[in-house]
């Protein structure tokens, strides 16, 4: 098993890579987007338009002393800024609807490629991270599609408008303006990068937040038993504290960022006075041209200042694409082969060929050769970490073997599809899985085509249907989430009914070490009992009666498969398994 846990540190996804990216989700939307995109030229041009007001009211309005015209003046004014309502209304409405879709559709990408992601993906990563990724990630996107393009679209229309119109009644005056871009450029650069680490970091220690909340919050149980309340309490808010210093260096880079962009407009507006006034002493400019120029350097100071703000977001933007991305760019490894075939189980005959395995580099299980018998019990016993449930879990290619091969009625099972070999697998385990939902839809979960009888058999075969009855709501009563309003017993007998209802043709049991009363462990037995019946079964057997009913045991030591016969053969060799019996089944005799 290769592959470690998604990078800590910032990858320099390049902002351009991004950018790419969100096009091409926006592209589908291009009739929307285009609308937006018109509305917000109007407004570009209607803000552009207002301060010509200005110009006229000064060097024709007052000195001619048309007073008539005024009501007109007002009327525009007031009329220009009713429609930059609309358009403003417009633009802004409808890139949210654009950004939303376009996000929509990522989510949907992104959770679809973690559902296919292997088990190992979710061994290394941590659930908190993960959903922070899907959801505070994502946001971030969201937010500079839907508001920061848009704001960014309509400072260039601007921009380009002012820009444009300042050459055309001034060149000299414009060009000593513009000479102070270089100088917002550099500034742009330096800060952009400090402020996307500093977002990187950030976002990473919201994770981590979410991470301690996912832990503690499903863990509620342990942390109160230990009374940890308090050890949480200052954990989380240690995380919390990372967050608030991430936030702070953030907020101090970009405080400073906008101040310094600020600093260099006012040299524009500087240079403005100084040489407007020069020229209009001289004659060359009217006093009007000078205030709608200071009102222009103003309204381009807008963009400006309004890009500076975009810079956080994209910088924020493009920390949280890097984090998809690296979910994204994450390839399972256990997938379906080319040109596989369903797996067709005709008696369920397991071969393991010499299959070692690895975690990381962690040898787990070394050079098994093992048969388990089509329609049998075999139990596999061994030492706590030698390899009982990894051995389980390869069958359902959870992971694959990092040497050797496993088959089923002699078809290599990574030959055939994922989901023909799954669905003929029946898992159940210590640690039953249940979903907040109904018993029912947790019975049916996987069988869209049961019909209640199904259900209903299904759970009074495994001995469910008689507590299920007597609940107020019967099928249709909720489970708690994880399934806390149940009991072990009763969480047990709805797994078995789940199994029993798929009708696999193999089945992977971890039985329950924890004790439960005997007539609950007695209706539990009978249920494990109709479902075993005629399927090939592994059990990982903590049971004196599993081991003495099974038809085959094996044993693994470290690892290794040491030894294997019946109950009988093995305590007659006089090796491993009887101490293993002695040692930690015997006592069972008398419990
Ligand atoms: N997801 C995992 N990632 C890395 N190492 C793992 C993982 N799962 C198990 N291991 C390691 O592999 C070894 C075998 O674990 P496994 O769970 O298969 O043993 P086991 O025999 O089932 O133990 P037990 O009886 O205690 O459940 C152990 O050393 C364990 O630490």
């Amino acid at each position: 098993m290769k592959g470690s846990a998604l990078e800590e540190k910032p990858r320099k996804q390049s902002v351009r890579q991004m950018f790419a990216d969100l096009f091409s989700r926006v592209r589908p939307h291009w009739r929307l987007t285009l609308i937006a995109l018109i509305a917000v030229l109007f407004v570009a041009l209607i803000e552009f338009a207002l301060p010509q007001f200005i110009q006229y009211t000064i060097d024709v309005v007052i000195p001619e002393q048309q007073l008539d015209m005024l009501i007109w003046i007002i009327v525009g004014v007031i009329g220009g800024a009713t429609l930059l309502i609309g358009f403003q209304f417009t633009g802004s409405y409808l890139m949210a609807i654009v950004g939303q879709r376009a996000l929509y559709t990522l989510r949907n990408d992104l959770y679809s490629h973690m559902q296919h992601a292997d088990v190992s993906f979710f061994d290394r990563n941590r659930t908190g991270d993960l959903m922070s990724r899907m959801t505070n990630d994502v946001n971030m996107l969201q937010q500079l599609l839907s508001s920061g393009l848009l704001n960014l679209m309509t400072d260039i229309f601007i921009f380009i408008a002012i820009s444009t119109y300042m050459f055309y009644v001034n060149w000299q005056l414009a060009t000593l303006i513009l000479l102070t871009f270089p100088l917002l450029f550099f500034l742009t650069r330096y800060f952009a990068k400090r402020i996307r680490r500093a977002y990187w970091e950030v976002q990473g220690t919201l994770a981590d937040m979410n991470n301690h909340l996912q832990d503690t919050f499903s863990g509620i149980r342990l942390v109160k038993s230990f009374a940890m309340e308090g050890h949480e309490e200052e954990q989380f808010s240690r995380r919390n504290e990372s967050n608030r210093k991430a936030n702070i260096h953030a907020a101090k880079n970009f405080s400073l960022f906008g101040p310094l962009v600020n600093f260099v407009n006012y040299l524009g507006m500087a240079i403005v006075i100084v040489v407007g006034a020069w020229q209009t002493i001289g004659g060359e400019m009217t006093v009007g041209m000078i205030a709608t120029f200071i009102v222009y350097v103003r309204l381009l100071q807008n963009p400006i200042r309004r890009v500076s703000r975009l810079m956080n977001t994209i910088q924020q933007a493009a920390a949280a694409y890097d984090r998809i991305m690296a979910v994204l760019e994450t390839k399972p490894v256990i997938q379906d082969p080319a040109h596989a075939k369903p797996l067709d189980i005709r008696h369920g005959d397991i071969h393991f060929h010499h299959v070692s395995f690895a975690y990381e580099d962690n040898l787990v299980l070394k050079e098994v050769d093992a048969h388990f018998h089509a329609g049998k019990t075999t139990a596999i016993v061994g030492p706590s970490g030698s390899g009982k449930t990894t051995l389980t879990q390869l069958i359902s290619r959870f992971y694959d073997p990092t040497d050797g091969h496993i088959t089923i009625d002699g078809t290599r099972i990574d030959e055939v599809t994922l989901s023909s070999l799954r669905s003929q697998i029946g898992v159940v385990s210590q640690d039953v899985v249940l979903f907040n939902g109904t018993i029912y839809d947790n019975i049916a979960y996987g069988q869209t085509q049961a019909s209640f009888d199904d259900i209903r058999q299904a759970a009074r075969v495994a001995y469910a249907d008689s507590f299920i009855e007597e609940l107020a709501d019967g099928y249709e009563a909720t489970v708690g989430e994880r399934g806390v309003k149940l009991s072990g017993g009763q969480k047990q007998r709805i797994s078995i009914a789940r199994a029993l209802l798929k009708d696999p043709s193999i089945i992977l049991l971890d039985e329950a070490t924890s004790a439960l009363d005997t007539e609950a462990e007695k209706t539990i037995q009978a249920g494990l009992a109709e479902l075993l019946q005629d399927r090939t079964t592994l059990v990982i057997a903590h049971r004196l009666s599993t081991i003495q009913n099974a038809d085959h045991i094996i044993v693994l030591d470290e690892g290794r498969m040491i030894e294997q016969g019946t109950h009988r053969e093995l305590l007659e060799k006089n090796g491993h398994y009887r101490r293993l019996y002695q040692s930690q089944f015997q006592q069972q005799v008398f419990s």
